[in-house]
């Protein structure tokens, strides 16, 4: 069934701003002093695999269509967050590499400059499917930095876990990122217990001999389905104590505002990083915001709250100006809260799994 996001969250949505506010006035602070320079934009909900984690096997309620921003509507949204301080955008989905246009909309962002003239830092999460046929221009486009997402390296296991039998396409996007030579590669696996936590050492070694840093994500309650079991979630400090009978693990100072705690591996160079969302949480550095790809800001993968920037870009809301897009933004950023509440018994699953907020 395809329904409108409108309709299915509309309820949590905050009103749009019938006037402009005035000029953009500073960097995007929140009521907690977190400064705002990271945009992660979600270019669609569809996705060549079907991961347990992420996305139900049938059934998954899409997107509408009409709803899902162009790519001038992109560009024009992120040019307004790059003048207000936004440095850095990460293209994520679903699968950022199914949208028919991605070398365009990687071309046209990488292009926007910050208000100091400096070019802003253009990454992207991918599953990795297209990327031997992608790649070379996506870099000629402009594309810095790449993650890409492995779980396990065993094929029946990729099968069972993803419910598709593509290990050999994602492996075959490992080597042409790591040929293309875009560094740092990092390689995502979600780690979940009697599943691929026996295979921490051994995807950590691959990553190496990739020259990749390898790191593990604690299971989030973001699954489409709502199924998320805490039982099932492999913690940072068992991933840790896994790690730590194999190599030798030297803390990485400097995390600033990176969701990923790293080590260095028996002396480097190499490192592994731990993505600790649940057991250890850095909402207290948070500088991120993330754009649905039906148009609607978030101010944090746990909110239950979204700002809808298709009134201002398509129906003339506030003027239809890009100082309503930037009021839109404001308005997101001062509603943000300090942090989640996963570990609350109050907890509430956002309505949209993984896949439709943009990973
Ligand atoms: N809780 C939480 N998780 C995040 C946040 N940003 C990314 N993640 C999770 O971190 C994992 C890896 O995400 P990536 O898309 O590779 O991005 P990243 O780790 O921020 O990328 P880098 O900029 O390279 O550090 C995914 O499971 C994301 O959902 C965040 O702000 N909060
Ligand atoms: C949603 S995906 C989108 C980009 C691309 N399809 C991919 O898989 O890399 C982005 C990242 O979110 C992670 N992810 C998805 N669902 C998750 C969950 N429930 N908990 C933790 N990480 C999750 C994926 O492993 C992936 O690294
Ligand atoms: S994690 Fe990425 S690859 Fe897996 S289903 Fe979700 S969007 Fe697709
Ligand atoms: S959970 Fe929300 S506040 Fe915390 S780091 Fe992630 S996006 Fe930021």
């Amino acid at each position: 069934m395809t329904i409108s996001s409108r309709t299915a969250v509309s309820a949590a949505r905050a009103p749009v701003p019938v006037e402009s506010s005035g000029p953009a006035s500073g960097p995007l602070v929140d009521r907690f002093g977190r400064v705002h320079r990271d945009l992660r934009i979600s270019l669609t909900d569809r996705c060549s695999l079907r991961c347990t984690y992420c996305m139900p096997e049938q059934g998954n309620e899409w997107l509408a269509r009409t709803s899902i921003l162009t790519v001038d509507e992109i560009v024009r949204i992120a040019g307004v967050a790059a003048a207000a301080g936004i440095s850095t955008f990460r293209l994520t989905g679903g699968e950022p590499l199914l949208r028919r246009d991605i070398v365009d909309v990687v071309r046209r962002l990488a292009a926007l400059r910050s208000p100091d003239g400096t070019p802003v830092e253009l990454a992207m999460t991918t599953n990795g499917i297209r990327l031997p046929e992608l790649l070379p221009e996506l870099v000629d486009a402009g594309l810095a930095r790449l993650n890409i997402s492995i779980d396990t390296l065993r094929r029946e296991r990729f099968a069972e876990l993803t419910r598709r039998d593509r290990l050999d396409d994602v492996l075959a996007g490992i080597r042409a990122a790591q040929a293309a030579g875009l560094r740092p590669l990092k390689l995502n696996a979600v780690a979940m217990r009697g599943v691929n936590d026996d295979e921490l050492v051994e995807l950590v070694e691959f990553a190496m001999a990739h020259d990749a840093q390898m790191r593990f994500i604690e299971q989030m309650p973001l699954d489409a389905g709502h199924t998320w079991d805490r039982a099932q979630m492999v913690t940072r400090d068992e991933m840790l104590a896994t790690l730590g009978r194999r190599f030798a693990l030297t803390p990485v100072p400097g995390r600033g505002g990176a969701p990923a705690e790293r080590w260095e591996i028996d002396g480097g160079p190499h490192t592994v990083g731990v993505i600790a969302s649940v057991t250890a949480p850095f909402c207290g550095a948070c500088d991120r915001m993330r754009l649905t790809a039906d148009g609607q800001f978030r101010n944090c993968l746990f909110s239950n709250q979204e700002y809808d920037l298709l009134p201002v870009l398509r129906d003339g809301a506030g003027g239809g100006t890009d100082l309503a897009v930037d009021d839109v933004l404001r308005s997101c950023i001062a509603g943000k809260l300090p942090g989640h509440a996963i570990n609350d018994p109050s907890f509430l699953q956002p309505a949209r799994g993984m896949n439709a907020i943009g990973g």
